[in-house]
């Protein structure tokens, strides 16, 4: 299970959650967000942490030319797509990076646009509002949780035990309870994150 820190700001930030163990930081691209970073800061961020940490590129609702310009800009190993798009446009994105589509539990079922050939795109639940908080109902959800999808919404060093002993995750992601402030992180609040995320992979894989 892979541990993914999101909404990175600063090359401070970068380096902390790399050093406290996450797998993927992430870097968000969406004009509406508190945690808007610019591509030359998150290329710097992504650098300073090295290659075996992924950097991901969070979108929403932005069209593929300006999702790839910002990607090939930040020099990111992976994107993040949240909104409706097309599975045109998502096999074309495929064909570029490793994929993580975002999917609210509502549009599961419904769900025509997740690509399922070529390239990797890779599910991910997360709560109707992103960046918001919020957890999913995990019980509820644990009997149409896709294998090797990941969790989102509401995750934080409270609660991300408990998320991956009901759903176990192909990998978990988190922000704002993560942070003292929009975009800035708390040293703490990602420690202890990704501790108890990588303890509970532990107790709630079979070896
Ligand atoms: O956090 C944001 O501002 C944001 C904006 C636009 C798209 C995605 C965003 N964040 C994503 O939200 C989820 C979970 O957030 P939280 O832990 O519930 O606060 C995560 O996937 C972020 O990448």
């Amino acid at each position: 299970m892979k541990v993914k820190v999101c909404g990175t700001t600063s090359v401070r930030d970068a380096v902390l959650s790399a050093e406290a163990g996450a797998d993927a930081l992430g870097f968000i691209f969406a004009p509406v967000s508190r945690r808007l970073v610019t591509a030359q800061v998150a290329r710097e961020a992504g650098l300073s942490v090295g290659p075996a940490v992924a950097r991901v590129g969070v979108f929403l609702n932005q069209g593929l030319d300006e999702v790839l310009r910002l990607s090939e800009a930040a020099r990111v190993s992976a994107v993040q797509i949240h909104g409706p798009v097309s599975s045109l446009y998502l096999e074309h994105l495929a064909a570029y990076y490793p994929v993580l589509r975002v999917l609210r539990p509502a549009d599961l079922a419904a769900a025509q646009d997740v690509w399922r050939g070529p390239g990797q795109v890779t599910l991910m639940l997360d709560a109707p509002e992103p960046g918001g908080g919020q957890p999913l109902d995990w019980a509820g959800l644990r009997p149409e949780f896709p294998v090797g999808a990941w969790l989102a919404g509401g995750l934080g060093p409270q609660n991300v035990a408990q998320a991956v002993q009901v759903l176990r995750p192909a990998g978990v992601d988190a922000v704002s309870r993560l942070e003292v402030q929009p975009g800035v992180k708390d040293p703490e609040a990602v420690r202890a994150f990704v501790r108890a995320a990588k303890q509970a992979i532990g107790q709630s894989y079979p070896q």
